[in-house]
């Protein structure tokens, strides 16, 4: 969301391990608080540590002036694709999405329900890493399957990461000195969770991820594309259960599958210390970014910037170099000097004579959060 509006937002962001949060005032580029709790079992807890210390006097925040609070929402189904002030119907609708995310949304749904309990006067917005995407056609999020039973059970492609990609759309061609839409992004966020977008002139042409969060590149845990008659052959063959499958493909698969770590630091340090798990894991990560970039270069027709973002995409020189090495001929040329290191902030990691620019541009959800919220109550 380009377009500022004046106020001071709480922005929770609830994952399925961790709370992240942020004191946003839009008038400011830094946020006035934040925080990172992890290993959080207890949701309603964790907000409300979150708030006691937000409310000591040393804090610099001054809770009785917020305007909005925030929610990260993981998926938005095909009830909600915009911001969404909060009140019991919605938070009774979110309750049905929670088959689409089992990771995320009892999470998400803890949260909110912390909060409105803190702040019953304050008005509480949901914004859903799916919202983004309902620029994208229909060829684009429809899949080949039969289309009554598509129609019935709600199965299509959605796409995760909205929230970040939006911040991207404005924030990579402010950086490359272009307006929104004057430019064609294919985008790469690359966390625990990773995915890709085609933007066309600010807009989600395509994305990878689908139905849920497990669809598209090779992950910290999740396998990304994979054939689904594996799920078949395991279940008659290995005897495995659904919720047995569903555990090894979310949770025991993608890089930990792969290599015994989930984390591309340790997955970077075996291979650089010779382990040919962790070299042949990383070659099939960064291959997988290497299909999707081509994909959407076809898709766009027209690609005038590559851009990194989240842990991997913003610290892994090693990742970013791999990944589009050898493709020249489509006018993507590295710097590997520019490219060397962790990018605190916007950086061109491209070569001066390369056609798309390649950058990496740290993402930054919660202020992304607090903008929309804040727009929607506006
Ligand atoms: N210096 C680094 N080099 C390589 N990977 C890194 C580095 N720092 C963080 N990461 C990766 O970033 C991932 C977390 O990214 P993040 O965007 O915070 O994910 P999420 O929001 O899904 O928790 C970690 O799993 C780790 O592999
Ligand atoms: C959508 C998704 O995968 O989110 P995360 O990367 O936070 O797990
Ligand atoms: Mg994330």
């Amino acid at each position: 969301m380009a377009v500022n509006y004046i106020g001071l937002a709480l922005v929770l962001n609830c994952g399925s391990s961790s709370v992240k949060y942020q004191v946003v005032d839009t008038t400011l580029d830094a946020p006035l608080a934040s925080g990172l709790i992890e290993r959080v079992t207890d949701h309603g807890q964790a907000i409300r540590e979150v708030i006691e210390s937000l409310n000591a006097p040393d804090s610099g925040v001054d809770l009785s002036k917020i305007t909005v609070v925030g929610h990260r929402v993981l998926h938005g189904g095909e009830e909600f694709s915009a911001p969404t002030i909060i009140d019991d119907e919605v938070e009774r609708k979110i309750t049905l999405l929670i088959p689409l995310g089992p990771l995320h949304m009892p999470a998400n749904l803890a949260g909110i329900a912390a909060a409105r309990a803190a702040f019953p006067n304050t008005p509480h917005v949901a914004i859903f890493d799916t919202a983004y995407f309902q620029t994208m056609s229909e060829a684009a999020y429809t899949y080949a399957i039969d289309k009554h039973i598509a129609a019935e059970h709600s199965i299509r492609r959605y796409g995760f990461h909205g929230t970040s990609y939006a911040y991207l759309s404005h924030e990579a061609p402010r950086v490359m000195g272009k307006r929104p839409d004057e430019v064609n992004i294919i985008a790469l966020h690359l966390g625990n969770g990773a995915s890709a977008c085609a933007m066309r002139a600010g807009r989600a042409i395509d994305t990878s991820m689908g139905l849920t969060p497990l669809a598209g590149l090779v992950m910290g845990t999740r396998t990304g594309d994979i054939d689904p008659a594996v799920a078949f052959h395991l279940g008659r063959s290995a005897g495995m259960t659904l919720d047995e499958i569903d555990q090894l493909f979310n949770r025991q698969s993608g890089m930990l599958g792969l290599t015994g770590y989930s984390d591309m630091r340790d997955v970077e340090k075996a291979a650089a210390e010779g382990s040919h798990d962790a070299q042949l894991g990383l070659e099939i990560y960064c291959r997988r970014i290497r299909g999707y970039v081509g994909q959407y270069y076809a898709q766009l027709g027209h690609v005038d910037a590559i851009v990194f973002t989240a842990g991997v995409g913003e610290n892994s020189d090693v990742v970013r170099l791999q990944s589009l090495v050898g493709l020249s001929e489509l006018g993507i040329v590295m710097d590997p000097e520019r490219n060397a290191g962790r990018k605190k902030q916007a950086t061109l990691v491209s070569a001066d004579e390369s056609r798309v620019q390649v950058w990496a541009v740290p993402t930054n959800e919660e202020r992304e959060i607090a903008l929309e919220s804040i727009a929607a109550v506006s």
